[in-house]
């Protein structure tokens, strides 16, 4: 306030500093008077204390004081920063120049001498406090103008920075716009070009002054008329922006697919000034997508649809095939013993037969099936059909038939047979994999019943082949557990009515599933690969048992023992039948051993010398079942065989059929001329034995004479001895 009331309102404040109080008081109304703010100080503690708490304008300060004198109170003033600038007059006698010297050296800007005159301390107090205010006014000036200089200096360096920040940036994006592998082009807001880079020429084949001023269009492949088209420029326009794909074409007028992300450029005020756009050529990117989209649908080696892609054939041809009342058959097929292909000739071989299996596939299937590969030699086949189911078993029996003839692979003939199951929508299930499942095992009852064959699905199969998997889990262990018995069948000697042998028959009582006939267990054990040891265990317990009434003096009494595909196969049976007849003392001559045609026509030749050497150590060996399977003739020539079987199918109406009658009577016939003896079994009445006796028949078993019995039974029969043929 004070500084304001001084400033402003009076012509400057004074401090006086004078001991005399005369002096001071004559000063101080003199400079009041004269418009001064004037405040007083009687010493220079004092001077100095006024002056620290508000600097004056001017200090007229007395040299002679007591206390503190005036150059003290002065060299003080001028050590104080605040205080330094604030002029100091000296009052003084006016004949001391020493003081005038002294008050200089310690920044007094004046004198005035006393006594005093009033004009001359109103002009020098007027001049020094006019001076330092146009100082003061010149030094804010200076320090506002230092300041004004800091601040543009601090602009400009901003400036400066933003500048080569901008610099840099344009550097950069000339880089980008250069190096970058995508096209970039900008046109003007008309759509003519401006600008490309490298990467548009080297993706388009136009150099950039080829395109310069021509209208963006030429590059565009597509139909202009089309909604993509005008949705892009739709979008460009009203958003500022489209991206998607699009047909493009090259200089030498090759079109491809594109990536095109188009923008606009506005100006400050909003107008578009240029239209940007950046594309990629997305020619490879699609053909891997294909590619991916194709295997991941397809199967690599036949490029066959797989499983994925067979689920949604199924559901659309099924979704067709109930509109229209018909129903839909899936078929598993699977290459018999494909394993062998691939073992006797290589997997490079085993798959060149599965792309040609393929191929002959989809040849075969009408249009509107579909054939896909499930893996390994599996191929499923999904058939659209009637309800009849002619067209699926029609496809069957041609697929099986095709494959059957012999494959031409890189110069070898390869053969090849397939089994094929079918399950039908509606009667076997309505989703594809539970039709595939159902195929799966009938496919399996394909394989059982002799391969290079069909079989639909149905409950019956389902039940059987759970029964199967029920013996299989059983059959493992029956021998451990001692649940087989050997039984034995009477052979009656036709002249005599003696019992001159017997068939033995393996029974199987198994705790959890009963009695299981043999006929049913010893084809799986052949299928699992325990006939071996379970025929072992037959002939040992055979052994033992002749052994055993040897002994006991019953004699010799010749058993037949039967004989699987799977043990006959097996090149150490016949040096484990020796061995083992020698183990138990046996002569060879009581062991007969029973083979059916199937058990040798695997492998003729070897077969042939196995009999051979079973023969030449006195074994002799029964054609079981003959007349109901190949009935090769030549075989049976070439095969040493003693005594034929004729079987119970012919001879159950072996008396009131014609044709049974013959097959009998031919088979004694072929028997005999071939130097062998002929034995009929299944024999349930006298007229049969009758009639098979007066046509030459030498032997017969059958449940006329016994049922197959157990050792002790059958020990009863020996000890018996009775004309059998007494009954
Ligand atoms: N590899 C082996 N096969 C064997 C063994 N044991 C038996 N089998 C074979 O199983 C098939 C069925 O045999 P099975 O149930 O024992 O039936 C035999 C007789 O019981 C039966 N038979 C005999 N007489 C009559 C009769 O008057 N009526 C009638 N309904 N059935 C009768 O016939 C079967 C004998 O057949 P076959 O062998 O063809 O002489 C059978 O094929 C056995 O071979 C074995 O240990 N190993």
């Amino acid at each position: 306030m004070h500084r304001d009331l001084s400033d402003q309102h009076t012509k400057g404040e004074v401090l006086i500093v004078e001991d005399t109080p005369a002096s001071l008081k004559l000063l101080s109304d003199l400079l009041t008077e004269a418009g001064y703010y004037v405040r007083q100080a009687p010493n220079g503690e004092l001077a100095l204390w006024s002056a620290q708490s508000r600097p004056p304008e001017l200090i007229l300060l007395d040299v002679r004081m007591p206390g503190i004198d005036g150059f003290e109170v002065c060299r003080r003033l001028k050590a104080a920063p605040e205080l330094s600038q604030v002029p100091v007059i000296f009052l003084s006698a006016q004949h001391d120049t020493d003081d005038k010297v002294r008050g200089f050296e310690l920044g007094a800007v004046d004198f005035i001498a006393k006594p005093f005159q009033a004009e001359e301390i109103l002009a020098r107090t007027d001049a020094h406090v006019k001076l330092g205010r146009a100082q003061k006014a010149l030094a804010a000036e200076r320090a506002l103008l230092e300041e004004r200089v800091a601040e543009r200096t601090a602009e400009l360096a901003k400036e400066v920075e933003q500048r080569r920040a901008n610099e840099e940036f344009l550097r950069l994006a000339s880089q980008v716009f250069e190096a970058t592998q995508d096209a970039i082009v900008v046109t003007d807001r008309d759509g003519r070009i401006v600008a490309t880079n490298p990467a548009f020429t080297q993706i388009s084949g136009y150099t950039a002054e080829e395109v310069r001023g021509q209208n963006a269009g030429l590059l565009y492949a597509g139909d202009q008329d089309t909604s993509t088209f005008s949705a892009m420029v739709q979008s460009v326009v009203t958003t500022g922006h489209w991206s998607g794909e699009i047909l493009a074409r090259r200089k030498n007028g090759e079109t491809y697919p594109g990536l095109l992300s188009a923008s606009v450029v506005r100006d400050e005020q909003g107008h578009v000034i240029n239209h940007v756009a950046v594309f990629m050529d997305i020619t490879e990117r699609k053909a891997e997508q294909h590619l991916i989209d194709f295997l991941s649908n397809h199967d690599a080696l036949t490029g066959l649809p797989n499983r994925l892609l067979a689920r949604q054939r199924f559901v659309q041809t099924l979704a067709a095939a109930r509109r229209e009342g018909r129903c839909v058959a899936v078929m598993c097929l699977d290459l018999d013993r494909f394993k062998s292909i691939n073992d006797s000739y290589g997997h490079d071989m085993g798959d060149k037969a599965l792309q040609v299996v393929s191929r002959y596939l989809s040849e075969t299937v009408r249009e509107g099936d579909t054939v896909t590969r499930q893996g390994g030699d599996e191929f499923q086949i999904i058939v659209d059909d009637d309800t009849q189911l002619s067209a699926t078993i029609a496809l069957a029996q041609k697929i099986l038939a095709g494959l059957r003839k012999e494959l031409m692979i890189d110069g070898q003939q390869i053969t090849v047979t397939s089994s094929i199951g079918i399950a039908v929508s509606l009667t076997d299930g309505e989703s594809f994999d539970e039709l595939v499942r159902n195929a799966d095992t009938a496919l399996f009852r394909a394989k059982e019943i002799g391969r290079d064959n069909y079989a639909f699905f149905t409950e019956r199969m389902d039940a059987e082949i759970r029964d199967k998997l029920a013996i299989q889990g059983q059959l493992r262990g029956a021998i451990a557990r001692d649940e087989f018995e050997v039984h034995y069948q009477p052979q009656v000697c036709l002249r005599t009515g003696a019992m001159v042998g017997a068939e033995a028959l393996l029974r199987w009582d198994n705790a959890v599933l009963g009695k299981v006939p043999p006929n049913r267990f010893i084809p799986l054990a052949e299928e699992y690969g325990l006939v071996n040891s379970i025929g072992e265990w037959v002939l040992e317990s055979v052994c033992a048992q002749m052994k055993l009434w040897h002994d006991e003096g019953l004699g010799t009494i010749k058993v037949a023992v039967n004989l699987a595909a799977g043990q006959f196969a097996n090149d150490a049976t016949v040096p484990y039948v020796e061995s083992t007849l020698r183990n138990f003392g046996v002569a060879a001559e009581c062991l007969g051993l029973e083979i059916t045609e199937g058990t040798v026509m695997g492998d003729p030749n070897k077969a042939v010398a196995a009999l051979r050497r079973l023969k030449d150590i006195g074994v002799s060996i029964s054609l079981d079942d003959f007349g109901t399977g190949y009935s090769s003739l030549s075989y049976l020539k070439r095969f040493p065989i003693d005594v034929l079987k004729i079987d119970k199918s012919f001879v159950d109406d072996v008396t009131t059929d014609s044709a049974d009658a013959a097959i009998a009577l031919s088979v004694i016939s072929l028997a005999h001329n071939l130097n062998m003896r002929v034995i009929a079994e299944g024999v349930e009445t006298r007229e049969q034995v009758q009639f098979l006796t007066e046509r030459g028949c030498d032997e017969m078993q059958g449940y006329y004479f016994s049922r197959p019995v157990n050792a002790e039974g059958f020990t009863a029969l020996l000890r018996e001895r009775r004309n059998l043929l007494d009954m």
